[in-house]
């Protein structure tokens, strides 16, 4: 079962369900919904769904080597991976991958949303696929191949005569085939940049009109009805007599066949990686990288998120509570709980999540917080509206605010290229001034670099004495000088005297220079209707927290707000 934190889980189903970067930026929006490629007559889902199967065709199932692995990144000069379509889907992809989610995990994730938005079925997602940083063998089909060799090559690749039809039909209902690309089977039409595609079948929907066109000698397949020696689609869908192809003419069947299959694709990876179990939608989310306490310009500031599954017809409201860190109210000891009413929604979304016809609503949460006080858990109660109020509260464990040594400070941070027009990142960060650290320095990692390849380093930050303290802490002032790309991130040490660590975890670049919302105000309660320690080190029965149940919790509602 999920706990937070878990930056790979949380990454992972992040992207997947909500279709952006830590940052905000949204890649699902490219595809969304089924949308064409500019200029053209096929859909970006089309592109990106080829690219994948050209990463993956290169797999050995022998010696396991090859498949999905991102090497496809590096191979997009080969003559087996001609058009545009693969680069300008390695330019949707570049910004993307993170620390927590490879290429080749992105490439799959892109492959499940390529399918629902163009009406198809939803293709689970497992993680932990591990990215190539070099070109692999070559080895995709070429529609001049005889039945022997794409047999033959499919074998290679793992999937048998049966399956080498499924992923064929499930992968050619999408796009179609370019005169530039392949001047000997489509024709050059009017329009002589050649951006018309000669499309499969009639719909530019995932559905099962490639196979009963071909079984009714409808098709208009170029790969089937245009130049016979290059009709691969012809040789590969007739391969069994026909057999497989009856049996996925029907919408239903085809659907399920490409789930299957699709998700075989997305499985044929390199025998050294371990996928992860399938990532599913958490119905209550809180989000790592949102999570930040820092220095405002006389408090701390805390901001945090919860991504909640909203019904559609009601009004929700949330509020976050939270323990003091000091004090006599430390970890809710005497019942005191601090709370607030949440600022901004947003309502975010990604093909796989409208797909499940899912409804996720994003509040925002940005509190003063003082430095003697300070802030050690927090959790959140939701009310939908509709008689129904939940607690989220990590499974009883709250989610913990590690440490308030060391934070970042975005307001203080800047792009480096704001300053020089030089790549790079100038980061500050706050320390307490109740000690001097023996060292404060950052972990830097980016995976969306202009090569492709992965960087990290460290670098150290000095104390900047021309930034008056706050609150009780001092800045420290450092610059990572190499380019990480867009989606760098990076943990924030500082090591006291005595050689305890602290760290402020997987901080995200992009978010430089961001000022926080505007705070909310801050109530307080000693209510026992609410989660949190009740009394001094009386721990409360984690299954029995709602036994007081949704009365206690609107009466404080009333209380409160009326
Ligand atoms: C026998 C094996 C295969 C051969 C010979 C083959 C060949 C081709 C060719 C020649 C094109 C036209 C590309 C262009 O004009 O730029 C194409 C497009 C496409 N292929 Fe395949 N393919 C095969 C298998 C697959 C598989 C297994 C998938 C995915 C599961 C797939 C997905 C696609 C898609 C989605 C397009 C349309 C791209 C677009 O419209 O931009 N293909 N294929």
């Amino acid at each position: 079962t999920y706990q937070y934190p878990d930056l790979q889980y949380d990454a992972l189903e992040e992207f997947l369900y909500e279709g952006t970067r830590p940052d905000g930026s949204s890649m699902a929006q490219l595809v969304t919904p089924c949308k064409l490629r500019g200029g053209t007559n096929t859909t970006v889902a089309a592109e990106w769904l080829r690219l994948v199967y050209h990463d993956v065709a290169t797999h050995n199932i022998s010696d396991g080597t090859g498949g999905l692995d991102g090497s496809i990144f590096f191979e997009t000069d080969r003559s087996e991976n001609v058009g545009a379509g693969m680069n300008n889907t390695l330019s949707d992809f570049s910004s993307f991958p993170n620390k927590y989610l490879t290429r080749a995990d992105l490439i799959a994730i892109a492959t499940s949303w390529a399918v629902a938005t163009c009406s198809g079925p939803i293709v689970p997602f497992q993680g932990g696929r591990v990215d190539a940083n070099v070109a692999g063998p070559f080895g995709v089909p070429d529609p001049s191949d005889s039945l022997e060799s794409l047999t033959a090559n499919f074998a290679k690749q793992g999937f048998n005569v049966s399956e080498m039809i499924q992923l064929v039909a499930c992968g050619h209902t999408l796009g179609g085939v370019r005169y530039p690309d392949f001047p000997t089977i489509v024709s050059p039409g009017a329009d002589t940049s050649d951006t018309v595609v000669d499309l499969f079948d009639d719909t530019q929907t995932f559905d099962h009109n490639i196979v009963s066109g071909y079984l009714d000698g409808t098709s208009r397949d170029p790969l089937l009805v245009l130049n016979q020696t290059m009709a691969s689609d012809g040789r590969v869908f007739g391969s069994d007599s026909n057999v497989t192809m009856q049996s996925m003419n029907s919408a239903d069947a085809f659907a399920q066949t490409c789930v299957t299959i699709l998700t075989k694709m997305l499985q044929t990876v390199p025998s050294t990686v371990t996928l992860t179990d399938e990532i599913t939608l958490l119905p209550v989310k809180v989000s790592t990288s949102a999570v930040q306490l820092t220095v405002g310009t006389s408090e701390l500031q805390f901001q945090a998120a919860v991504r909640v599954t909203v019904a559609n017809s009601t009004t929700t409201t949330v509020t976050m509570y939270w323990c003091d860190r000091y004090g006599d109210a430390a970890n809710c000891a005497s019942g005191l709980k601090r709370f607030a009413a949440s600022g901004a929604s947003a309502t975010v979304s990604s093909p796989t999540s409208q797909a499940m016809g899912v409804t996720l609503e994003k509040y925002k949460f940005v509190v003063p917080i003082n430095a003697n006080q300070s802030i050690s858990k927090f959790w959140f109660e939701i009310d939908y509206g509709n008689g129904t109020t939940s607690t989220a509260d990590n499974g009883g464990a709250y989610y913990v605010v590690d440490q308030d040594e060391v934070l970042w400070v975005p307001s203080m941070s800047q792009a480096k290229s704001v300053l020089t027009g030089v790549s790079g990142v100038t980061v500050t960060a706050a320390v307490k001034n109740t000690s001097t650290p023996s060292r404060v320095y950052m972990d830097c990692f980016g995976r969306a670099t202009t090569d492709y390849i992965a960087a990290n380093a460290t670098y150290d930050l000095t104390l900047n004495s021309s930034i008056p303290a706050v609150a009780g802490y001092n800045f420290y002032t450092g610059t990572a000088t190499f380019d990480y790309g867009s989606s760098m991130s990076f943990d924030l040490y500082s090591v006291a005297e005595n050689g305890t660590s602290y760290v402020d975890t997987y901080r995200q670049a992009g978010l430089i220079g961001v000022a926080l919302a505007s705070t909310s105000t801050v109530n307080s309660t000693t209510s026992s209707a609410v989660g949190g320690d009740s009394g001094a080190g009386t721990a409360r029965p984690v299954d029995s927290r709602w036994a007081v149940g949704a009365l206690g919790l609107v009466s404080l509602w009333t209380l409160t707000y009326l």
